[in-house]
Formats: C-alpha cells, sequence, structure tokens
C-alpha cells in the first residue's frame, strides 16, 4: 500500500458521501499498521451538528473494530488547494497517531500535501495532560 494507492482509496470513499445539505463530499482512507484499509466518507444530518467528516468516520471504524496503530492518513475533497481537516478532526487525530504519523492532505486536482499531526495541531490536549493531574 504506497501513498498513491491510500489516496485513491480516500478517493473511492469520497463517493460515498453523505452531503445533502452542503454538497461537499470529503473522503478518508486511513491506513492501519497491519495492512488494513479504513476508508470514511462525510456524513450529514437535517440536524447540521450531528455532522460526522470522513477523516473521524474512518478513524472511528477503526477503533470499533479494536484497531488503534495506524500508519497514514489520506484525505481528499474538492478543494482549490489541499483540503483542510477541521479542529475536531485533528483533535481527534491526535488522541490515535502518533505525533509524526504522515497525514496526505489532497484534493481532486492532486495537489497533496505532506503533514503530520504535530504540525497540524501544535500543542494537542492529550492524555498526557490529564496523567499529569494525578488522574492515572
Ligand atoms: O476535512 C474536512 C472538512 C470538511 N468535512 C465535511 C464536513 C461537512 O460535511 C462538509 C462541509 O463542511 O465537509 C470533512 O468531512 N472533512
Ligand atoms: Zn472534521
Amino acid at each position: 500500500m504506497n501513498k498513491e494507492q491510500l489516496i485513491n482509496d480516500s478517493k473511492q470513499a469520497r463517493e460515498n458521501a453523505y452531503v445533502p445539505y452542503s454538497k461537499f463530499p470529503v473522503g478518508a482512507a486511513l491506513l492501519a499498521a497491519d495492512g488494513t484499509v479504513y476508508k470514511g466518507c462525510n456524513i450529514e444530518n437535517a440536524a447540521y451538528p450531528m455532522t460526522n467528516c470522513a477523516e473521524r468516520t474512518a478513524i472511528f471504524k477503526a477503533v470499533s473494530e479494536g484497531v488503534k496503530n495506524f500508519s497514514a492518513l489520506a484525505v481528499v475533497a474538492d478543494t482549490e488547494g489541499p483540503v483542510s481537516p477541521c479542529g475536531a478532526c485533528r483533535q481527534v487525530m491526535a488522541e490515535f497517531f502518533p505525533a509524526d504519523l504522515p497525514v496526505y492532505l489532497t484534493n481532486m486536482a492532486g495537489e497533496v500535501q505532506e503533514t503530520t499531526v504535530r504540525a497540524l495541531l501544535p500543542g494537542a490536549f492529550t492524555m498526557e495532560d490529564l496523567n499529569h493531574a494525578g488522574r492515572k
């Protein structure tokens, strides 16, 4: 599974986006350490805030199958430049991804920005902050 394949999987996932409100489909493909790819799309709701982004759909699919070791994430949308994940997704990425896990932000024009959780959410609030407060 190389970068191009993972990006292609994110485009396939995007085809299942449920976006009657925004009409802005997003796809994500999360590569697990065992080689399995978890695909996610955005899923909207008439009650707008219930919407789940593509990135979180993919992460939650994997975690709900007991998978928590990941190797890379690709995200795609029809944006002018590479798609920019929302704050909620960045926080969820910080929970499950090592700080240097490769994140490929892409668009339908084929632009690819390779980044990391560390760069996407510097200073993320994490488990370590809770542990420091003596909750271990
Ligand atoms: O990185 C992103 C950015 C936006 N969205 C979704 C949320 C909503 O359904 C639509 C418009 O914000 O795009 C994602 O899934 N991922
Ligand atoms: Zn999001």
